[in-house]
């Protein structure tokens, strides 16, 4: 059987680690495709390189033409700016509206059967400008951030009960940026509910409430930390995830964003909920029971997301 072929749109920080993983994951052959097409030929070369060592075959390349990715079975785009400090995602908007709407042409023209995951910020807004501009079906476009969210979000509160990450489940809804809804009602180590453990004396609302606020801040406490640009270890390892789940398609119930038509009372908009990742892409919206609280909570996450859908149309159209 032939290699996937997995397009990285943009070849910066998060795109060359994405190329590292899919080559130590033997998930397929890898083509970068960037404006600055060197870096992405050179990032290339060099993580194919250390196939001999690692023990992978994929075939690496790079590129500034976009025939390249013709025929791509997963696209993850990461093309555009990262914010710095003292800036809020939002603020990527006016520049990265434009460069997504770019990728969505060159992705219609030449790999329009793939399935594409977006991270490029603010990422929900994001999402939306590439299905609208690309017109590929909703349920084969898919932002990724809830997965790095609740990644965040898990590992905190494996630290704060001192058991291993893999024993906790959490998962984080809304939109992706300050509004974000990390859910303490479903999140649990060893399928004990946080709240549950609190009872059981195992920690406080205090702490649980100072985990959910480090959490929402998960994206800029390390921007600050950096000074120059983003995360990009977590949200590469997320997005593999969900690329993952498509490929082998394992049915992972992973949050992601994804296009709403009515669940949770909202309709037309991309936001960060849980579903089903496999072979047909979103398979499924897994829409759990929110209390007054958090459903209070999501809506005005998804309003926060409607204002810069709406700025993005004004920018892109
Ligand atoms: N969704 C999430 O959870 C999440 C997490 C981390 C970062 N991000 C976002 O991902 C994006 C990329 O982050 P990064 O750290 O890799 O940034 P980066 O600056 O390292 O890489 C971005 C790359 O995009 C390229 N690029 C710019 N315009 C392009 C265009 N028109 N076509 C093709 N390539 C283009 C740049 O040349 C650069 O190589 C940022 O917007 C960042 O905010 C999102
Ligand atoms: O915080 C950022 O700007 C990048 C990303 O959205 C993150 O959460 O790490």
């Amino acid at each position: 059987m032939a290699r996937k072929k997995i397009a990285l749109i943009g070849a910066g920080n998060i795109g060359g680690t994405l190329a590292h993983l899919v080559g130590l994951k033997e998930l397929g052959d890898v083509v970068m495709f960037d404006v600055f097409p060197g870096v992405a030929a050179g990032k290339a070369l060099d993580i194919m390189q250390s196939g001999p060592v690692d023990g992978f075959d994929s075939a690496m390349s790079g590129s500034g033409d976009y025939s390249a990715i013709a025929g791509a079975d997963v696209v993850i785009i990461t093309a555009g700016f990262p914010r710095m400090p003292g800036m809020s995602r939002d603020d990527l908007v006016s520049k990265n509206a434009g460069v997504i709407a770019q990728v969505a042409e060159g992705v219609k023209t030449h790999c329009p059967n793939a399935f594409v995951i977006v991270i490029t910020n603010p990422l929900d807004a994001m999402v939306w400008v590439f299905q609208q501009k690309s017109g590929l079906p909703a349920n084969k476009v898919v932002g990724m951030a809830g997965v790095l969210d609740s990644s965040r979000f898990r590992l905190f509160l494996a630290h704060e009960f001192n058991v291993s990450v893999e024993d906790v489940t959490a998962f984080v809804l809304g939109g992706h940026g300050d509004t974000m809804v990390p859910l303490t009602r479903y999140s649990t180590v060893a399928g004990i509910p946080v709240p549950d453990l609190i009872k059981m004396g195992w920690t406080t609302q205090e702490k649980i409430d100072a985990i959910v606020a480090r959490t929402a801040n998960g994206g800029g406490e390390i921007v600050k930390l950096l000074e120059k640009g983003s995360a990009f270890y977590a949200p590469a390892a997320s997005a593999i995830a969900m690329a993952e789940a498509y490929l082998k398609d394992k049915k992972r119930v992973l949050p992601c964003a994804a296009w709403l038509e009515g669940q949770y009372g909202i309709k037309d908009l991309y936001v960060g909920v849980p579903v089903v990742l496999g072979a047909g892409g979103v398979e499924r919206i897994v829409e759990i029971e929110l209390n007054a609280e958090e459903k209070a909570a999501f809506d005005k996450s998804c309003g926060a997301v409607r204002e810069l859908i709406d700025a993005s149309k004004k920018l892109v159209g």
